[in-house]
């Protein structure tokens, strides 16, 4: 396990770039890892939303021990119970709940929650959150709301993820508060599907290429 979002900050420095997945089969974890890891990718994150997310966790770590792979889609407690004792390295979400930020609390250090305000921005980081996600970051105002927000805000780091391609993650990744870009173009769930392992990892050299 991440000993704290600093591992995962280092390891975005090598790589930026964060693949979202949605994996339907516990099968596709070890070739997806494998062509991740060709691709030159670092960092991971398995939804949660299939019912083979926790095992694919497990699965992908397994295939490639230093591949950091996280859970995303973390809603409930549950989920945040489920992927720590999956092996998850961190955990993402799309926003805060009070239940979820009380089962969340005690892995606050390995926890990228959602955000799409300065409101909700200062409150995270009251609670003790570093490391934020603009989520949906196309229609949360993409660069310039991370470039307004860096200006009262500067302590904060980001993940910008929801709308970001190969043609916008430079723009993102130029500012000084993002660390890392994530998206689901990089393995589509079509691509996972049809099994285009050397397409994922073409697709993901092509996109380190550009930032
Ligand atoms: O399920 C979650 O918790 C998520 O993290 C949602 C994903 O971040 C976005 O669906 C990715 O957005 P696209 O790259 O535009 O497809």
């Amino acid at each position: 396990m991440t000993q704290s979002l600093e591992t995962l900050k280092a390891a975005a420095g090598r790589a930026p770039i964060v693949p979202v997945l949605v994996v339907p089969d516990v099968q596709s974890a070890a070739p997806l890892a494998d062509a991740l890891v060709e691709g030159g990718l670092t960092i991971a994150e398995v939804t949660l939303r299939t019912a083979s997310g926790l095992a694919v966790i497990e699965a992908m770590k397994k295939a490639q021990p230093d591949l950091i792979v996280g859970a995303g889609t973390v809603l409930t407690g549950d989920d945040v119970r489920n992927s720590i004792q999956a092996g998850a390295d961190f955990l993402v979400s799309p926003g805060m709940s009070p239940k979820l930020l009380e089962a969340i609390a005690e892995y606050r250090d390995i926890t990228i929650p959602g955000i799409a305000t300065a409101s909700e921005a200062m409150s995270r980081y009251e609670e003790g959150f570093k490391m934020l996600k603009l989520f949906p970051a196309a229609v949360a105002g993409g660069v310039p709301a991370l470039k307004a927000l860096s200006g009262p805000l500067p302590h904060l780091s980001f993940m910008p993820t929801g709308g970001v391609s190969t043609d916008n993650a430079a723009e993102y990744l130029a500012l000084p508060n993002v660390v890392a870009v994530g998206g689901s173009w990089i393995a589509t769930e079509k691509d996972i599907a049809a099994s285009a392992w050397s397409d994922i990892a073409a697709k993901a050299k092509a996109a380190l290429q550009k930032v």
